[in-house]
């Protein structure tokens, strides 16, 4: 099936997930345009790893932040775009209690001024990175109709401030938001601050994990590609609608991770105990039969196959994998 070419907005192209989704954007014969401020919050060497993946001549990538409203508005003049993925994100739970404002003027702010943009020249279409970490306090399995109104982290708070902005442009201005929902996201060259990166590298090097609480709390894990997937099947039209992108598997605790890890990686972990952070939530799991009933999208990587993906990453890439500064 040949395909129409499109010309996609990928905002944190450096980012984990965004480069994986602008690659299978290229991959898929479109025009990708990268933004990406490469801030220095984890090492800026995996991010400008990331991007030389992206090189070729369907990819262009700029350095500039979406919260700097003239940048953004030079990147909508200078092209036509058909569509806007806003993965560019503060992402780190725990470190949004450190630096809040941060992520308001990133993930609000930024958000805005696409929307902005957008709304300007006739791009309709957004797809907007959120969050699991909405549903903390939830039942299980998390659903899209559940009420999200008490976020436990100020990360939290500022997506679901950025899917309410999304919904007054949708209401005002007839935009077509999807909004993503990622549970717990890993995969090769992941983010250093996150835990599966960070127990491969301490069990490799021998030295000792640092464990937010007894490692009982669990996650539904969703591996990056399936999200990258579930992201690009999100540029549907949709109105206004949100979507978990999770595994929709039983939570799995860090516990058995670290378990998985030392088979994988033939090493022993040391733990070293963290009290458990007041911002963290404790388990989550997704529903996920909406974005498989209106997106035709469904996970199908399994966290054993994910995982190993990851140590070989971690291996091959040596040894500047090792050296990876983890913030
Ligand atoms: C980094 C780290 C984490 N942990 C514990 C803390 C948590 O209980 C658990 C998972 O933490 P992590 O930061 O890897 O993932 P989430 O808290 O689920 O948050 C992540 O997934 C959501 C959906 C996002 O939206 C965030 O962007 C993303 O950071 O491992 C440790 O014990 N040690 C560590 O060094």
């Amino acid at each position: 099936m040949t395909i129409q070419p499109k010309n996609y907005l990928v905002t944190g192209c450096a980012g984990f997930i965004a480069s994986r989704v602008a690659a299978m954007l290229l991959e898929q014969g479109h025009h990708v345009v990268g933004v990406d401020n490469m801030n220095d919050y984890y090492d800026v060497s995996l991010k400008q790893h990331r991007v030389d993946q992206l090189k070729c001549d369907r990819f262009t990538s700029h350095t500039m932040d979406i919260e700097n409203e003239a940048e953004v508005e030079s990147i909508f003049d200078a092209t036509k775009f058909d569509a806007v993925l806003n993965l560019a994100a503060r992402a780190g739970v725990r470190y949004s209690m450190e630096n809040p404002r941060v992520y308001m003027t990133t993930n609000l702010l930024g958000t805005l001024n696409l929307l902005e943009s957008m709304r300007k020249r006739n791009v309709s279409k957004m797809v907007l990175a959120s969050t699991s970490s909405l549903y903390a306090g939830q039942p299980m399995p998390f659903d899209e109709s559940l009420p999200v109104n008490t976020p436990i982290s100020s990360y939290a708070a500022s997506k679901k401030a950025a899917e309410m902005l999304a919904h007054s442009h949708h209401h005002l201005y007839e935009m077509d938001i999807s909004v993503c929902r990622y549970f717990t996201v890993y995969g090769p060259a992941g983010r250093p601050d996150m835990c599966i990166f960070r127990f491969i590298h301490w069990i490799a090097q021998g030295e000792p994990i640092e464990l937010f609480g007894d490692g009982t709390q669990s996650r539904d894990f969703t591996y990056v590609d399936d999200i990258a997937r579930g992201t690009i099947a999100a540029l549907k039209p949709v109105g206004f609608d949100i979507f978990n992108l999770g595994g929709g598997n039983d939570p799995v605790s860090l516990l058995e991770v670290i378990a998985k890890l030392e088979a994988l990686l033939g090493k022993k972990a040391k733990l070293t105990h963290r009290e458990f952070h007041k911002a963290d939530i404790v388990t989550t799991q997704a529903n996920v039969s909406k974005a498989k009933t209106i997106l035709g999208w469904k996970p199908s990587v399994d966290l054993d196959e994910g995982l190993a993906a990851c140590v070989d990453w971690y291996q091959k890439n040596q040894p500047w994998s090792a050296n990876i500064q983890l913030p």
